[in-house]
């Protein structure tokens, strides 16, 4: 029996075994809840605008906020995806959503985009920026257009959202609440996305800067970072093929891939006045995963209990150093 166990725990070692498989099976314990959390009538006279509100993550927090009362303004490259998802919204939940064309990386663009956010709607009082691009690369194989496409996506694009609204926000004295989505490695970085990780750091050490910054002027800024959560855009740049899902969500403690309107229930939580002193805050939403991959000793989770009980037979049976 011992000697079976010990081939067992070699033969998982030597990586036979899934190394990230737990021994118990997941049971279910975290479904989610989809519906809206807050009040009905949270942002009841209130303006949103959400950077990459057409698909994706950034149309479920639309989805939510819309239903919460808010009137939405969606803003990215694509208008017809944009006018699509805007009437979809505005049928569904009563409240107008408002299209406009908007290139993050240009900064005259940026500037007009909230000209005529202005003239629609007045300045917003919440600010999602949620816009961003990404693929999988090795970074031997990334050209510098390739590189400084992201970087001007996520970041430069983040910055020109962030200081042009700021700026007029400022000159009205009006408050207003800014958020940041990132991601998980934006804090530890990560392989085979460069760009992003660096974008995304720097994201949140905007966000972080500004938080202390402008909260004289009623401002605050707060950052999610987001885990797996499955949408066409990121999905189809990040794992082509399927390969790599299973793998990661067996190292998700919860066992299985958010959902976008769980992040837009959090979102919309730290968006409203219930949040009103929450500001520099990072929020990892990840089901676990950050934690689960970090722990130096995680994988003892593939250890059955016979496998257990061999190895605290041999720790006890050790006498001194
Ligand atoms: C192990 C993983 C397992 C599972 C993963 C499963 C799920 C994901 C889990 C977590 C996700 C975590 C974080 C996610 C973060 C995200 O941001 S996801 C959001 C993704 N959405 C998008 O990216 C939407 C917008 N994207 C785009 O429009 C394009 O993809 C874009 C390339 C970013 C920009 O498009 P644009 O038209 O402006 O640019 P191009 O002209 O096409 O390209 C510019 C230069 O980049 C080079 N390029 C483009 N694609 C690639 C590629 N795949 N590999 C290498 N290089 C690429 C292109 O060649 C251009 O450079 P040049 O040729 O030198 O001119
Ligand atoms: N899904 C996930 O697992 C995770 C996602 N995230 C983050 O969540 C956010 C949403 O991602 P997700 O919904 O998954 O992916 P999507 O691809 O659906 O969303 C990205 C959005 O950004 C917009 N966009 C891209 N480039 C520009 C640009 N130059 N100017 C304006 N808008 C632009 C796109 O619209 P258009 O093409 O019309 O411009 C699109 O609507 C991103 O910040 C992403 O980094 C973070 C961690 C995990």
């Amino acid at each position: 029996m011992t000697d079976h166990v010990c081939l067992q725990l070699q033969s998982w070692l030597h990586g036979s075994a899934g190394l990230w498989s737990s021994s118990l099976p997941q049971t279910g314990f975290f479904p989610p809840l989809e519906n809206a959390m807050l009040l009905s009538g949270t942002f009841n006279n209130r303006v949103a605008l959400i950077t990459g509100g057409g698909t994706g993550l950034g149309r479920a927090m639309t989805v939510t906020l819309s239903q919460l009362g808010a009137q939405c303004i969606i803003a990215s490259r694509k208008l017809e995806v944009l006018q699509q998802t805007a009437e979809e919204i505005s049928s569904q939940t009563g409240n107008k959503v408002h299209a406009v064309q908007c290139d993050v990386r240009d900064p005259q663009a940026v500037s007009q985009c909230i000209d005529q956010m202005e003239a629609l709607t007045g300045l917003p009082d919440v600010i999602i920026n949620n816009a961003a691009g990404n693929f999988v690369c090795p970074s031997e194989r990334l050209s510098p257009n390739a590189w400084q496409t992201v970087i001007d996506i996520v970041l430069n694009g983040t910055a020109f959202v962030t200081l042009e609204l700021g700026k007029r926000l400022i000159q009205k004295q009006k408050g207003a609440s800014f958020l940041a989505i990132t991601t998980i490695y934006a804090e530890s970085g990560s392989g085979f996305v460069a760009p992003s990780a660096s974008a995304k750091a720097g994201v949140e050490a905007l966000y972080k800067s500004l938080a202390a910054e402008w909260g004289r002027y009623g401002h605050r800024f707060n950052i999610i970072q987001p885990g797996p959560i499955r949408t066409k855009g990121a999905f189809s740049r990040m794992d082509p093929t399927g390969a790599f899902e299973k793998v990661k969500i067996d190292r998700i403690p919860t066992g299985r891939l958010g959902k976008p309107a769980e992040l837009a229930n959090l979102v919309a939580y730290m968006s409203s006045d219930y949040a009103s002193w929450m500001s520099g805050a990072v929020i990892r939403f990840d089901g676990g995963e950050y934690v689960s991959i970090a722990g130096e000793f995680n994988e003892l989770r593939s250890v059955t209990p016979d496998q257990w009980k061999v190895m605290e037979a041999m720790i006890r049976k050790t006498k001194g150093s």
